[in-house]
């Protein structure tokens, strides 16, 4: 089977880069590697005999930049490289690099970028250390304006490497190639709109050592969660593949929990119930077939019917409405320690109040999914958790805070547990922001958990599966329709 795709931090890259060196493999000879495989990656984009135009930083990224220039003029193509800063500022692996070029050493703000068959970008990768300003903002400027195809060197300069961030300025990349790992910018949102498609050169950093440097940061793909996914044998009963639950909002505003539910009995929960508010009772019967309904008012209600042991699952929050009563509902559902996903109104009905959530999930398999208004409302109060540049590290924070499994949902879905695993979604379609589609996700979460999936492979898949069956469908998605698509995604999957 293959491994699951980790994606390493700066700093934890910077451990790999340093383990490797003391295992016996010089820096210079990484730098080497890595210039090599820009320079691979560059004969893809130009023709024989093309100007290539190499745009070189300070840093070792400039290093790489170096080591391309020479191979590409070795292979015939005309080079020219502009450096930014002097060369007797250059060090280390850098300054070595440097010495492989015999060309002339322009200053990048004499560059003309316009000439150019490909330009490539090796200012700044995982170095760098604050917003673009002077000669560094106008040599990027003037790179995006010429029109030209640029290759990033690990990432294009201007993006954070670890948030995605646009520091002041960023390139606009027609190809990135990174090496070992991708980083988490290279998935994050916007980083990722500016990197083009991402090639990972190997550069001889052994797994083992990206495992023990990183390890907990995890390209949301199948290989992450496709173990844990249920396959029902031949004897299978429906009551072994779990009963969930979701709460109706009031007689007006009961669609969402039908999208939760049937999305829970696509992905296969065995049994599903509509718990509705006696009122809701009429309208929800109207719409539901192999969905069960059972009416039940209020906290004291849900409370009643979780005496019931084989509910042992629970999705609330799709319209269940902003106040008191919905927190108590919550509160009832985390004393009966079933596995729990929390959305929408459940979130929003503890804002300003998320001291009340601090621990609160730790006993249960216990998944909250808030975008981003929600997430900010909800931790208002806790800079420690809204404040982090890092969309990995807000989400990681907020796991730990709560003990639940936090998946904060965007173009780039970030899911994280309690014991700091997380992973970055990038499967995720535009047609997916429509109404009633975190509903559906809600369900599709809350029927794995049902059928034993541990919250966090849950989350993952819940959110993968989400977006592919969205994707599958394109153009005038509604989330009706998001439901009778799992089915699909399920039989590649489980193939
Ligand atoms: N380690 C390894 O073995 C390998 C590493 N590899 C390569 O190394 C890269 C990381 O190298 P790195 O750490 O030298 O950082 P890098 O991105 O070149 O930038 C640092 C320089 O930029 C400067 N600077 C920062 N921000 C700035 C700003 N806003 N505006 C202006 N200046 C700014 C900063 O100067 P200072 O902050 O000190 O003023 C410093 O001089 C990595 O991405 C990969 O390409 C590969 O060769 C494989 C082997
Ligand atoms: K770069």
């Amino acid at each position: 089977m293959t491994a699951p795709e980790l994606v390493l931090t700066s700093s934890e890259m910077r451990q790999a880069d340093r383990a490797t060196i003391e295992n016996g493999i010089p820096g210079i000879e990484l730098m080497r590697r890595a210039g090599r495989a820009v320079a691979d990656s560059a004969e893809k984009l130009a023709a024989p005999g093309d100007r290539i135009i190499v745009a070189a930083g300070p840093g070792q990224n400039g290093g790489d930049g170096f080591i391309a220039a020479a191979l590409l003029f070795d292979r015939g193509y005309q080079v020219s490289l502009g450096l930014l800063g002097t060369p007797d500022r250059l060090a280390g692996d850098a300054a070595e690099a440097a010495k492989g070029w015999y060309g002339k050493v322009e200053r990048v703000e004499d560059l003309s970028f316009h000439g150019a068959d490909l330009i490539i970008d090796a200012l700044f990768g995982t170095g760098l250390a604050r917003d673009l300003e002077g000669a560094a903002r106008l040599a990027v400027e003037r790179m995006n304006a010429s029109g030209r195809p640029i290759l990033a060197v690990d990432l294009p300069s201007g993006i954070d490497g670890d948030s995605g961030a646009v520091r002041g300025v960023a390139v606009k990349a027609t190809r990135t190639v990174t090496f070992a790992v991708r980083k988490p910018c290279h998935l994050l949102m916007p980083g990722r709109a500016y990197c083009g498609p991402v090639e990972v050169a190997d550069i001889g950093i052994g797994g083992d050592t990206l495992e023990a440097k990183g390890g907990t940061l995890f390209a949301n793909h199948a290989t992450l969660w496709t173990h844990a996914l249920p396959r029902p044998g031949l004897s299978s009963h429906k009551y072994e593949r779990g009963h969930t639950l979701v709460a109706s909002g009031g007689a007006t505003r009961t669609g969402a929990a039908r999208l939760a539910a049937r999305a829970a009995l696509r992905i296969g929960s065995g049994l599903v119930t509509v718990a509705s508010p006696p009122e809701a009772l009429g309208v929800n019967a109207a719409h539901l077939t192999a969905i069960m309904l059972r009416g039940c008012d209020g906290p004291e209600g849900l409370n009643t019917m979780l005496q019931d042991q084989r509910f042992n699952s629970l999705v609330l929050g799709p319209a269940l409405g902003i106040h008191a009563g919905t927190r108590a509902m919550v509160a009832v559902a985390v004393h009966a320690r079933r596995s729990l996903v929390l959305d929408a109104d459940a979130l929003t009905s503890f804002e300003g109040l998320a001291t009340e959530l601090h621990g609160a999930f730790r006993h249960a398999p216990s998944v909250l999914t808030p975008h981003d208004g929600e997430f900010n409302r909800l931790f208002k109060g806790h800079p420690d958790l809204v404040d982090p540049a890092s969309k990995i590290e807000r989400v990681r924070r907020a796991a730990a805070y709560t003990g639940a499994v936090v998946v904060l949902k965007g173009a780039d879905t970030v899911i994280a547990a309690p014991d700091g695993r997380a992973a970055i979604n990038e499967n995720g379609t535009p047609y997916l922001a429509t109404a009633g589609s975190g509903d559906t996700l809600c369900g599709l979460i809350a029927g794995l958990m049902a059928q034993g999936v541990p919250a966090f492979e849950a989350a993952c898949a819940g959110v993968w599966i989400h977006a592919e069956a969205g994707a599958s469908f394109g153009p005038g998605l509604i989330a009706e329709d998001l439901a009778e698509l799992v089915p699909g995604v399920l039989r590649d999957l489980l193939r």
